[in-house]
């Protein structure tokens, strides 16, 4: 039946896909809506070949592939893929400028002759900065819009960049390094929101979530730069902290020409505006429902949650945004305490235990930790649409937190087959002698200051010893045997600093490629995505703040203190303690995690409305994807998409 042929006949094409896989059956009996001229199909989303079997013997079939096709076509114009795309390059500045300067910093050390503080320093401030700004993004959000925003943030990472290539003393580069902490802040939590707001509810998911999917790919493509301008000893730091003017000039040359939230338009009174909007957001859809049920929706908000006092205070004293605040907090503090950003940054320590030894070697090595990282976020962005934020999230987390207990055994049985010191030179005079006090391997390396020098016969370790590192480069001692390279040939000797050589050093690399394969998926974006979609909108702009600065918080916390956490309980002890907190993160989710998908984001404060653990059980819906198409004139939309009229 062709779409002119089925003018008269008003149909509802309802898919549902249950839990256990999809179903679809033919409604029997026309049902109340139906004797107004309305029939219901009940289909299984996404499956074509059942829409097909179920026309099979009439016209309907040739109608609901009209209908699917429509509203296939409605669900995705080209537009709002652009957006998100423009908007996600956000995220890939957020990536590159946290992942470039590990590599940077090799280089910049040694020309500038930083000392540990400033190396810290450099570090650090950019975390802290973006930590400021996401907690103070809120407020810049909610007055002047995602738009302006989003240019405020990429006019920061020019900035930032073109100051740091340029710098010409340390406290340049700190001042750059804090311009572009500023603008990651800001682009971390306005990115997420924006794309939730101006995306279909069905495609939600998936448009946040290549935001992370930006985010990795930034880390990954710093680590290639990293290694690639690692061969340029002087200055090849420029071009590593100044390439990422170039995405961020794009961003922001894109932004001039893209238009504000529809949402936020509509709270600001600007209602034509956000009709045109909107309107070409969606393609050729109709857009009076979604249209009306965000106007009714703010009107609402506003009677039963009033508009005075500051946002916070009135999020806290309204139960439901309450708990999407603690659910959206939590999942950003537990996303931080299993440990990422230490997994990553020690990701060439544990490949060198695993017998790398080649320092640039490891460099690329790492980039392929990164591209795992990258690659295994695809698979999120794939699975957030089809298993749910809920299941996805907790599944990654359990992963994780058994990824993480293979990886402390690793350390764990390095640790007890630690090899002994069995030769201690005699310090030169004014030469620190801490390092040549200790005994074994493992306490020699949990020593920043010292590495561990020695000899190989066949596959036995002799000749061991403990002495200072070179400060200028990790690479060699600071003298002795293992003082330089020219040594390590004639002395036969090798040099191991952060690490032990160790026969289990497969058990702890398989801990990190299952680590990065589970979390990357649910763990890495999911905290982002629930987030953009939890609260309400008087509360979105707020509440995304809030819990991006608890990452960012929780981000400076375990990196700075991972060496310390490792002096005190060992590397085995941190990880150990990082599976633990991922264990009560499992807890958390399972209790208090409701599941978001497909709904519009004007229906999902109603999750909150129970008690906080009782988030999950009470989600009668989960892993239900009910959606509806009206076919010509159906005058409700339950849906939990945009109703489409087809002709
Ligand atoms: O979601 C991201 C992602 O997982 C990154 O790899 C990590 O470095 C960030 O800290 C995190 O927020």
């Amino acid at each position: 039946m062709s779409r002119k042929a089925s003018e008269n006949v008003e149909y509802t094409l309802r898919s549902l896909s249950s839990l256990k896989g999809e179903r679809r059956r033919k409604q029997p009996e026309p049902d109340a809506a139906s004797a107004a001229g309305e029939r219901s199909l009940l289909a299984a989303a996404e499956s074509s070949s059942s829409l097909q079997s179920a026309g099979a013997g009439g016209g309907v079939g040739d109608l609901e592939r009209a209908a699917r096709q429509q509203f296939q076509q409605d669900e995705t114009p080209a537009f709002v893929y652009v957006v998100a795309v423009f908007s996600a390059l956000g995220g890939f500045l957020f990536g590159y400028d946290t992942g470039v300067v590990s590599g940077a910093m090799l280089l910049l050390k040694r020309q500038l002759s930083l000392d540990a503080l400033w190396q810290e320093l450099l570090v650090s401030s950019t975390v802290g900065a973006a930590a400021v700004s996401a907690l103070a993004g809120g407020a810049l959000n909610g007055v002047c819009g995602r738009r302006a925003s989003i240019l405020l943030a990429s006019a920061l990472f020019t900035a930032g960049s073109a100051v740091l290539a340029a710098a010409n003393n340390k406290e340049t580069l700190l001042a750059g390094r804090l311009v572009v902490g500023l603008g990651i802040g800001i682009a971390s939590m306005t990115v997420p929101v924006y794309i939730a707001e101006v995306s279909p509810p069905n495609l939600r998911g998936r448009l946040v979530t290549i935001n992370t999917l930006f985010i990795t790919g930034g880390q990954f493509f710093a680590s290639v730069v990293d290694g690639a301008f690692s061969y340029l000893q002087k200055d090849g730091w420029r071009y590593m902290l100044g390439l990422a003017a170039i995405p961020a000039v794009i961003q922001f040359f894109g932004f001039l020409f893209l238009p504000e939230s529809p949402r936020w338009l509509i709270q600001k009174g600007q209602t034509q505006k956000a009709r045109r909007i909107l309107s070409q957001m969606r393609g050729n859809q109709t857009i009076d429902e979604e249209y009306d049920s965000i106007k009714n929706n703010i009107e609402e908000e506003e009677k039963e949650v009033g508009s005075a006092g500051p946002v916070i205070c009135r999020m806290l004293s309204y139960p439901p945004t309450r708990r999407a605040l603690i659910v959206g907090c939590g999942l950003q503090m537990f996303q931080q305490l299993s440990g990422i950003n230490t997994v990553m940054y020690y990701s060439a320590t544990i490949l060198q235990m695993s017998g790398v030894e080649d320092d640039r070697l490891a460099i690329w090595l790492a980039s392929v930790t990164a591209f795992t990282n990258f690659i295994f976020t695809l698979v999120g962005v794939w699975l957030v649409e089809k298993v749910g934020r809920r299941k996805l999230t907790f599944g990654s987390l359990a992963g994780t937190t058994v990824a993480l207990i293979i990886l402390a055994l690793g350390f764990l049985l390095s640790a007890q087959v630690s090899p002994h010191i069995t030769f201690k030179p005699i310090a030169p005079s004014g030469q620190n002698a801490t390092c040549t006090r200790y005994s074994y391997c493992n306490e020699c390396m949990l020593d920043p200051d010292c590495g561990f020098c020695y000899k190989m016969n066949k596959s036995t370790i002799i000749d061991s010893s403990c002495v200072p590192v070179n400060k200028a480069s990790t690479s060699e001692a600071a003298w002795g045997r293992c003082e330089n390279e020219t040594k390590f040939k004639t002395e036969e000797v090798f040099w191991a600093y952060n690490f032990c050589p160790t026969p289990y050093s497969w058990t702890a690399l398989l801990g990190l490629i299952l680590y990065l394969v589970f979390f990357a998926p649910g763990m890495g974006p999911m905290p982002w995505t629930v987030n953009s979609e939890i609260y309400p909108l008087w509360a979105r702009s707020t509440g995304n703040a809030c819990s991006s600065g608890i990452n960012w918080i929780f981000n400076v916390l375990v990196s700075l203190t991972f060496l310390h956490t490792a002096e005190y309980l060992t590397y085995y002890g941190a990880f150990f303690l990082y599976a633990g907190f991922a264990a009560v993160g499992l807890l958390f989710i399972y209790g208090c995690l409701p599941e978001t998908k497909g709904k519009k984001l004007e229906e999902i404060e109603s999750l909150f409305d129970n008690r906080l653990c009782t988030c999950g059980a009470t989600d009668s819906d989960e892993g239900r994807y009910i959606e509806y198409i009206r076919v010509k004139g159906s005058n409700y939309h339950l849906s939990d998409n945009d109703a489409s009229d087809v002709e």
